[in-house]
Protein backbone atom coordinates (compact mmCIF):
# COMPACT_ATOMS: atom_id res chain seq x y z
CA UNK A 1 0.00 0.00 0.00
CA UNK A 2 2.72 2.50 0.35
CA UNK A 3 2.16 5.66 2.55
CA UNK A 4 -1.06 6.02 0.03
CA UNK A 5 -3.84 6.78 2.89
CA UNK A 6 -6.97 4.70 3.05
CA UNK A 7 -10.17 7.09 2.02
CA UNK A 8 -12.34 7.86 5.02
CA UNK A 9 -15.48 5.81 4.45
CA UNK A 10 -17.38 9.10 6.03
CA UNK A 11 -16.16 11.66 3.80
CA UNK A 12 -18.81 12.03 0.96
CA UNK A 13 -17.84 11.09 -2.53
CA UNK A 14 -19.37 14.72 -2.94
CA UNK A 15 -19.99 17.76 -1.63
CA UNK A 16 -20.93 21.13 -1.94
CA UNK A 17 -20.47 23.89 0.70
CA UNK A 18 -22.65 26.87 0.71
CA UNK A 19 -22.84 27.08 -3.04
CA UNK A 20 -24.39 30.53 -4.31
CA UNK A 21 -24.80 31.15 -8.02
CA UNK A 22 -26.13 34.46 -9.22
CA UNK A 23 -27.01 35.08 -12.67
CA UNK A 24 -27.33 39.14 -12.37
CA UNK A 25 -29.21 40.15 -9.47
CA UNK A 26 -31.17 36.91 -9.80
CA UNK A 27 -29.83 34.06 -7.27
CA UNK A 28 -30.63 30.73 -9.13
CA UNK A 29 -28.68 28.77 -5.89
CA UNK A 30 -28.46 29.59 -2.36
CA UNK A 31 -25.83 28.19 -0.10
CA UNK A 32 -26.94 24.81 -0.83
CA UNK A 33 -25.10 22.14 0.64
CA UNK A 34 -25.54 18.85 -0.02
CA UNK A 35 -23.34 15.53 0.31
CA UNK A 36 -23.77 12.22 -1.73
CA UNK A 37 -22.18 9.35 -0.46
CA UNK A 38 -20.49 6.03 -1.83
CA UNK A 39 -22.83 3.49 -2.02
CA UNK A 40 -26.24 5.32 -2.35
CA UNK A 41 -28.67 7.06 -4.40
CA UNK A 42 -29.79 10.52 -3.22
CA UNK A 43 -31.98 12.88 -4.71
CA UNK A 44 -31.83 16.32 -5.43
CA UNK A 45 -35.52 17.52 -6.26
CA UNK A 46 -37.65 20.39 -6.31
CA UNK A 47 -39.91 22.62 -8.00
CA UNK A 48 -39.10 23.91 -11.75
CA UNK A 49 -36.40 26.82 -11.88
CA UNK A 50 -35.25 25.63 -8.34
CA UNK A 51 -31.83 25.67 -9.16
CA UNK A 52 -30.97 21.99 -9.43
CA UNK A 53 -29.00 21.79 -12.64
CA UNK A 54 -27.67 24.73 -11.94
CA UNK A 55 -26.18 23.33 -9.07
CA UNK A 56 -25.17 19.60 -11.15
CA UNK A 57 -23.69 22.62 -13.89
CA UNK A 58 -21.47 23.81 -10.86
CA UNK A 59 -20.66 20.56 -10.29
CA UNK A 60 -19.14 19.39 -13.18
CA UNK A 61 -17.62 22.80 -13.69
CA UNK A 62 -19.48 24.18 -16.34
CA UNK A 63 -20.78 27.06 -14.06
CA UNK A 64 -18.76 29.23 -12.24
CA UNK A 65 -20.18 29.41 -8.52
CA UNK A 66 -20.39 33.14 -7.10
CA UNK A 67 -19.20 31.78 -3.61
CA UNK A 68 -18.84 28.26 -1.88
CA UNK A 69 -17.23 24.60 -2.80
CA UNK A 70 -17.43 21.94 -4.53
CA UNK A 71 -15.36 18.72 -3.02
CA UNK A 72 -14.96 15.10 -4.63
CA UNK A 73 -13.73 12.52 -2.17
CA UNK A 74 -12.41 15.43 0.44
CA UNK A 75 -10.74 17.45 -2.49
CA UNK A 76 -11.77 20.70 -3.54
CA UNK A 77 -12.42 20.97 -6.81
CA UNK A 78 -13.61 24.57 -7.36
CA UNK A 79 -11.19 25.44 -9.09
CA UNK A 80 -10.60 22.19 -11.43
CA UNK A 81 -11.64 22.49 -15.29
CA UNK A 82 -14.47 20.13 -15.75
CA UNK A 83 -12.43 17.41 -17.54
CA UNK A 84 -9.79 17.32 -14.40
CA UNK A 85 -13.24 16.49 -12.39
CA UNK A 86 -13.99 13.71 -14.76
CA UNK A 87 -10.42 11.98 -14.38
CA UNK A 88 -11.31 12.19 -10.47
CA UNK A 89 -13.93 10.16 -11.72
CA UNK A 90 -16.96 12.28 -12.03
CA UNK A 91 -19.68 11.86 -15.21
CA UNK A 92 -23.23 13.10 -15.53
CA UNK A 93 -26.22 12.88 -17.98
CA UNK A 94 -27.94 15.73 -19.56
CA UNK A 95 -31.74 16.79 -18.87
CA UNK A 96 -31.21 17.18 -22.80
CA UNK A 97 -29.97 13.91 -24.62
CA UNK A 98 -26.87 14.54 -25.67
CA UNK A 99 -26.41 11.40 -27.68
CA UNK A 100 -25.03 10.42 -30.62
CA UNK A 101 -28.08 9.60 -32.83
CA UNK A 102 -26.95 8.21 -35.66
CA UNK A 103 -24.41 6.10 -34.07
CA UNK A 104 -25.29 2.86 -33.16
CA UNK A 105 -25.86 2.11 -28.87
CA UNK A 106 -23.13 0.41 -29.20
CA UNK A 107 -20.96 2.73 -30.67
CA UNK A 108 -22.21 5.36 -28.41
CA UNK A 109 -20.70 3.59 -25.76
CA UNK A 110 -17.33 2.65 -27.78
CA UNK A 111 -16.59 6.65 -28.77
CA UNK A 112 -16.96 7.10 -24.62
CA UNK A 113 -14.56 4.31 -23.97
CA UNK A 114 -12.18 5.14 -26.35
CA UNK A 115 -11.52 8.46 -24.64
CA UNK A 116 -11.51 7.38 -21.62
CA UNK A 117 -8.94 5.07 -22.54
CA UNK A 118 -6.54 7.62 -24.25
CA UNK A 119 -7.13 9.71 -20.65
CA UNK A 120 -6.12 7.38 -18.30
CA UNK A 121 -2.78 4.82 -17.69
CA UNK A 122 -5.38 1.65 -16.12
CA UNK A 123 -5.85 -0.89 -18.37
CA UNK A 124 -8.71 -0.80 -20.17
CA UNK A 125 -10.36 -3.00 -22.89
CA UNK A 126 -13.29 -0.76 -24.65
CA UNK A 127 -14.77 -3.59 -26.22
CA UNK A 128 -15.35 -5.97 -22.68
CA UNK A 129 -16.71 -2.93 -20.86
CA UNK A 130 -19.18 -2.13 -23.64
CA UNK A 131 -20.31 -5.72 -23.48
CA UNK A 132 -20.16 -5.48 -19.94
CA UNK A 133 -22.56 -2.34 -19.89
CA UNK A 134 -24.87 -2.96 -22.28
CA UNK A 135 -25.58 -6.26 -20.61
CA UNK A 136 -25.69 -4.56 -16.87
CA UNK A 137 -28.11 -2.01 -18.41
CA UNK A 138 -30.45 -4.15 -20.21
CA UNK A 139 -29.31 -2.38 -23.80
CA UNK A 140 -28.00 -5.99 -25.48
CA UNK A 141 -31.05 -6.57 -27.19
CA UNK A 142 -30.65 -2.61 -28.96
CA UNK A 143 -26.73 -2.62 -29.30
CA UNK A 144 -26.62 -2.47 -32.99
CA UNK A 145 -29.43 -0.23 -33.81
CA UNK A 146 -28.98 3.72 -34.17
CA UNK A 147 -29.60 5.96 -31.39
CA UNK A 148 -32.05 7.70 -33.46
CA UNK A 149 -34.40 4.33 -33.91
CA UNK A 150 -35.07 3.37 -30.04
CA UNK A 151 -37.44 4.77 -27.55
CA UNK A 152 -36.65 7.71 -25.93
CA UNK A 153 -37.01 5.85 -22.57
CA UNK A 154 -34.41 3.53 -23.82
CA UNK A 155 -32.15 6.03 -24.68
CA UNK A 156 -31.79 7.81 -21.50
CA UNK A 157 -30.10 4.54 -20.54
CA UNK A 158 -28.10 4.74 -23.33
CA UNK A 159 -26.88 7.80 -21.71
CA UNK A 160 -26.26 6.31 -18.55
CA UNK A 161 -24.31 3.33 -20.08
CA UNK A 162 -22.17 5.96 -21.87
CA UNK A 163 -21.55 8.30 -18.54
CA UNK A 164 -20.62 4.56 -16.93
CA UNK A 165 -18.28 4.27 -19.64
CA UNK A 166 -15.64 6.56 -17.91
CA UNK A 167 -15.67 4.27 -14.69
CA UNK A 168 -17.26 7.00 -12.58
CA UNK A 169 -17.09 6.97 -8.82
CA UNK A 170 -19.83 9.76 -8.67
CA UNK A 171 -22.59 9.59 -11.44
CA UNK A 172 -25.13 12.84 -11.61
CA UNK A 173 -28.22 12.01 -12.87
CA UNK A 174 -30.42 14.91 -14.75
CA UNK A 175 -34.20 13.56 -15.01
CA UNK A 176 -33.22 10.47 -16.08
CA UNK A 177 -36.70 8.62 -16.10
CA UNK A 178 -38.51 11.46 -18.35
CA UNK A 179 -39.67 9.76 -21.45
CA UNK A 180 -40.06 6.25 -19.82
CA UNK A 181 -42.47 3.80 -19.51
CA UNK A 182 -43.45 2.60 -16.74
CA UNK A 183 -42.13 -0.68 -17.36
CA UNK A 184 -38.44 0.86 -18.65
CA UNK A 185 -38.74 3.31 -15.11
CA UNK A 186 -38.75 0.27 -12.71
CA UNK A 187 -35.98 -1.55 -14.55
CA UNK A 188 -33.99 2.08 -14.18
CA UNK A 189 -35.07 1.66 -10.40
CA UNK A 190 -33.53 -1.53 -10.15
CA UNK A 191 -30.30 -0.72 -12.82
CA UNK A 192 -30.00 2.33 -9.99
CA UNK A 193 -29.85 0.37 -6.76
CA UNK A 194 -27.40 -2.17 -8.17
CA UNK A 195 -25.21 0.44 -9.30
CA UNK A 196 -25.17 1.92 -6.14
CA UNK A 197 -24.87 -1.51 -4.30
CA UNK A 198 -21.71 -1.59 -6.34
CA UNK A 199 -20.39 1.56 -4.80
CA UNK A 200 -21.09 4.06 -7.01
CA UNK A 201 -21.89 7.35 -5.55
CA UNK A 202 -25.78 8.31 -7.64
CA UNK A 203 -27.20 11.94 -7.33
CA UNK A 204 -30.52 12.23 -8.94
CA UNK A 205 -32.54 15.09 -10.09
CA UNK A 206 -35.90 13.92 -11.18
CA UNK A 207 -39.41 14.89 -11.56
CA UNK A 208 -40.66 11.67 -10.66
CA UNK A 209 -41.06 11.45 -7.30
CA UNK A 210 -42.28 8.00 -6.53
CA UNK A 211 -39.08 6.83 -8.15
CA UNK A 212 -36.91 9.29 -5.94
CA UNK A 213 -38.89 7.77 -3.18
CA UNK A 214 -37.93 4.63 -3.87
CA UNK A 215 -34.41 4.72 -4.86
CA UNK A 216 -32.93 7.05 -2.61
CA UNK A 217 -31.73 6.61 1.18
CA UNK A 218 -31.38 10.54 1.25
CA UNK A 219 -32.78 13.52 -0.19
CA UNK A 220 -31.80 17.28 -0.41
CA UNK A 221 -35.21 19.51 -1.70
CA UNK A 222 -34.06 23.13 -3.23
CA UNK A 223 -36.56 25.74 -3.64
CA UNK A 224 -35.77 28.99 -4.76
CA UNK A 225 -32.22 28.23 -5.27
CA UNK A 226 -32.29 27.41 -1.53
CA UNK A 227 -32.23 24.16 0.41
CA UNK A 228 -35.40 23.59 2.32
CA UNK A 229 -34.79 20.21 3.68
CA UNK A 230 -32.40 17.01 3.67
CA UNK A 231 -33.20 13.80 5.06
CA UNK A 232 -34.47 10.28 4.52
CA UNK A 233 -37.69 9.71 2.00
CA UNK A 234 -40.05 9.40 5.17
CA UNK A 235 -38.36 12.73 6.56
CA UNK A 236 -38.83 15.23 3.60
CA UNK A 237 -42.26 13.61 2.74
CA UNK A 238 -43.75 15.14 6.03
CA UNK A 239 -41.82 18.14 6.56
CA UNK A 240 -43.93 21.46 5.76
CA UNK A 241 -41.50 23.54 4.15
CA UNK A 242 -41.38 20.87 1.03
CA UNK A 243 -45.14 20.50 1.42
CA UNK A 244 -45.82 23.98 0.93
CA UNK A 245 -43.21 24.15 -1.91
CA UNK A 246 -44.63 21.25 -3.99
CA UNK A 247 -48.61 23.01 -3.24
CA UNK A 248 -49.82 24.71 -6.79
CA UNK A 249 -46.79 22.07 -8.96
CA UNK A 250 -46.96 18.47 -7.78
CA UNK A 251 -48.09 16.24 -4.73
CA UNK A 252 -45.03 14.82 -2.99
CA UNK A 253 -45.60 10.93 -3.39
N1 LIG B 1 -27.58 30.88 -17.73
C1 LIG B 1 -28.57 31.43 -17.01
N2 LIG B 1 -28.76 32.78 -17.01
C2 LIG B 1 -29.76 33.33 -16.28
N3 LIG B 1 -30.61 32.64 -15.49
C3 LIG B 1 -30.47 31.30 -15.48
C4 LIG B 1 -29.45 30.63 -16.22
N4 LIG B 1 -29.55 29.29 -15.97
C5 LIG B 1 -30.59 29.14 -15.13
N5 LIG B 1 -31.13 30.36 -14.83
C6 LIG B 1 -32.23 30.60 -13.90
O1 LIG B 1 -31.85 30.03 -12.67
C7 LIG B 1 -32.96 29.41 -12.02
C8 LIG B 1 -32.65 27.95 -11.76
O2 LIG B 1 -32.67 27.23 -13.00
P1 LIG B 1 -32.35 25.67 -13.11
O3 LIG B 1 -32.45 25.31 -14.55
O4 LIG B 1 -31.09 25.40 -12.40
O5 LIG B 1 -33.57 25.05 -12.28
P2 LIG B 1 -34.05 23.54 -12.20
O6 LIG B 1 -34.38 23.28 -10.79
O7 LIG B 1 -33.05 22.66 -12.85
O8 LIG B 1 -35.37 23.59 -13.08
P3 LIG B 1 -36.13 22.43 -13.93
O9 LIG B 1 -36.66 21.46 -12.93
O10 LIG B 1 -37.23 23.18 -14.62
O11 LIG B 1 -35.12 21.83 -14.87
C9 LIG B 1 -34.16 29.64 -12.93
O12 LIG B 1 -34.84 30.80 -12.46
C10 LIG B 1 -33.54 29.87 -14.28
O13 LIG B 1 -34.35 30.68 -15.08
Amino acid sequence: MGSRELPDPATPLLETRGITVRFGGHTAVDEASIAVHRGTVTGLIGPNGAGKTTLFNTVTGLQKPTSGQVLIDGVDVTRKAPYKRAHMGLARTFQRLELFLSLSVRDNLRVAGDIHRSGTRRRYDVEAETDRLLELTGLADVAHQDVSDIPTGRARVVEVARALMTDPRVLLLDEPASGQTEKETDDFAELLVRLASDGLAICLVEHDLPLVMRVCSQIHVLDYGALIASGTPQQVQKDPAVIAAYIGTEAVA
